[in-house]
């Protein structure tokens, strides 16, 4: 079977740019990305997308209009499509059995009724959500018991690796794409039908054709093995700092390791997004429903050191400001929880943010891509304060780095933005108060140059020495205070 016209349920960060890129690659395919969220679908069809990734903006102008179109109308994208994906959210859930660590099928689960209720002919459906194992079980059995006479289905498992940022490039040139489907003829044919969509610029040996359980599984092991990565550096850098290593050097030594590789080991305030936590969770969960308990003590040790990690950085600022932060200023550079996106979905710098504000400290926030409102939402939210009228007070968002600076006790860079790198310090230095403090959360900034101008430096996984003050090789700048004292 030859796909002509895809469907995407799903506008979102996933659905987006896939459906972009495949459009962009596969002139011939008709491909309709639909969502019930019309300021989503508007915003599509403007000169601002929804999303900002770095190359998507040209692609999406390139294809929209000529076989790539973003719509409201479910039904009939669906009615006319070969290829359906489900490229809807899947969050943590929060409520009832499995609350805080479950992944929440009903978006799923609506699209599955959605497709049973007004299908037509053979749709081959494609989960490209990142869900539990089964799930594709799940879509099959709400398929297949609301199948129309006329209707029929093969159910694929597609998940997607692509990290925010560097979407597009992922989506053009893949280290993979995996597809999971039944080992039955029919199953086979629907793989060979996806298949043949990515081989349009996906080289065949790269796209890889497992079972469906397997699919779904090595999507939440892919997440699990790179947060377990950022854990695994993260407490180290807690070692470094106690003792008299360097987290960088210890990074490299380690990744110079073939076996290991140098990936991933860049030691942080913890990792963030929508989904290492999500997914962990996920896993952990799916491990206490198998019965396994070890297993699943085992992956949430990976969620632990992460939140170990958010609350250690705010307790260094803490400490170091004289073990009191009240009524005092600290700029927060950056806020999206990476570089190159405006995506604040778990990022840390918002549990750094809320640790600060608890203890009264004001904040004032700088970040290139973040909207105002979307910074003040997020720290207003319930699950990061009870009381979202005193966070307002506390909260003061800059439209550039240097207005956030002036006038505060320390900087902490919380997002590794390049522009960061390139700031006038001297300039920065001159509108704080003294002693200006900087804490470096993801090591980016020119320290030596920092301390050369007078600031005292903290660096994530750097070590402090001398009942844990910091001493610069080649200045007496005098940096962190820390909670113990070497032996
Ligand atoms: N964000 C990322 O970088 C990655 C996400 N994933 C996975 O992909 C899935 C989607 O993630 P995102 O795109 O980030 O989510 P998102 O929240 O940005 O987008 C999901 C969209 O689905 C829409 N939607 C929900 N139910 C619907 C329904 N019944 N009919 C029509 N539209 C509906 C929502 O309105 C929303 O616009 C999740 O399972 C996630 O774990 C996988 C790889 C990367
Ligand atoms: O399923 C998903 O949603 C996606 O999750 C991640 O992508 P993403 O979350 O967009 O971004 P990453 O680059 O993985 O970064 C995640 C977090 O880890 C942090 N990180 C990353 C790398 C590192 O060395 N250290 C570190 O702290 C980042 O700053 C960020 O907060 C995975 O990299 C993708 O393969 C996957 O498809």
């Amino acid at each position: 079977m030859e796909v002509k016209k895809i469907c995407c349920i799903g506008a979102g960060y996933v659905g987006g740019p896939t459906c972009s890129v495949i459009a962009y690659k596969c002139p011939d395919i008709i491909v309709t990305v639909v969502d019930l969220n019309k300021d989503r679908i508007n915003a599509w069809n403007s000169k601002d997308l929804p999303i900002y990734e770095p190359g998507l903006q040209e692609i999406v102008e390139e294809r929209r209009g000529k076989n790539l179109f973003f719509s409201t109308n479910i039904d009939d994208a669906i009615i006319s499509a070969d290829l359906i994906f489900i490229s809807v959210n899947t969050p943590t859930k929060t409520y009832g059995v499995g609350k805080g660590r479950a992944a929440d099928l009903k978006y799923v689960e609506s699209c599955a009724r959605h497709i049973a209720e007004v299908a037509t002919g053979f749709k081959i459906v494609v989960e490209k959500s990142t869900v539990p194992v089964r799930a594709a079980a799940s879509i099959s059995n709400i398929l297949s018991s609301n199948t129309k006479s006329n209707s029929s289905f093969q159910v694929l498992s597609n998940p997607e690796f692509l990290a925010e940022g560097t979407a597009v490039t992922n989506l053009i040139d893949p280290d993979r794409v995996l597809i999971g489907g039944e080992t039955s003829v029919e199953g086979q044919a629907a793989i060979e039908a996806l298949s043949n969509v990515y081989s349009k610029w996906v080289a065949r040996d790269r796209i890889i054709k497992t079972n469906t359980w397997s699919s779904e599984l090595s999507k939440l092991a892919a997440n699990a093995f790179l947060a377990q990565r950022i854990s695994s550096i993260n407490s180290m850098s807690a070692i470094c700092e106690a003792t008299g290593a360097d987290v960088t050097e210890v990074a490299n030594a380690v990744g110079r390791d073939s076996r290991i590789g140098n990936k991933f080991l860049q030691a942080s305030i913890g990792f963030g997004g929508s989904c290492f936590q999500k997914d962990v969770l996920n896993l952990v969960y799916l491990c206490e429903a198998l019965n396994l308990p070890e297993v699943a003590n085992y992956w949430q040790q990976v969620i632990e050191i992460n939140n170990y990690q958010r609350r250690r950085f705010a307790n260094q600022i803490i400490g170091s400001l004289y073990n009191t932060v009240y009524g005092k200023q600290i700029a927060l550079l950056g806020f999206a929880f990476k570089k190159d996106t405006g995506d604040t979905r778990e990022s840390s710098a918002i549990y750094v943010a809320k640790y600060l504000m608890d203890e009264g400290a004001h904040l004032k926030i700088f970040d290139p891509k973040v909207p105002r409102k979307q910074i003040i939402t997020e720290l207003q939210h319930p699950t990061i304060t009870d009381c979202p009228e005193k966070a307002r007070e506390l909260i003061e968002v800059s439209g550039d780095p240097y207005t956030a600076c002036a006038g505060s006790h320390a900087i902490a860079v919380c997002t590794e933005w390049d522009q960061f790198k390139l700031l006038d310090f001297k300039k920065i230095y001159d509108s704080m108060l003294k002693p200006a403090f900087v804490f470096d959360g993801r090591g980016i900034l020119p320290h030596q140059k920092l301390l050369d101008i007078g600031f005292k430096v903290s660096v994530i996984g750097k070590h402090r020495e001398n009942g844990g003050m910091f001493k610069s090789a080649s200045s007496n700048n005098i940096l962190l205070p820390s909670s113990r004292v070497l032996p």
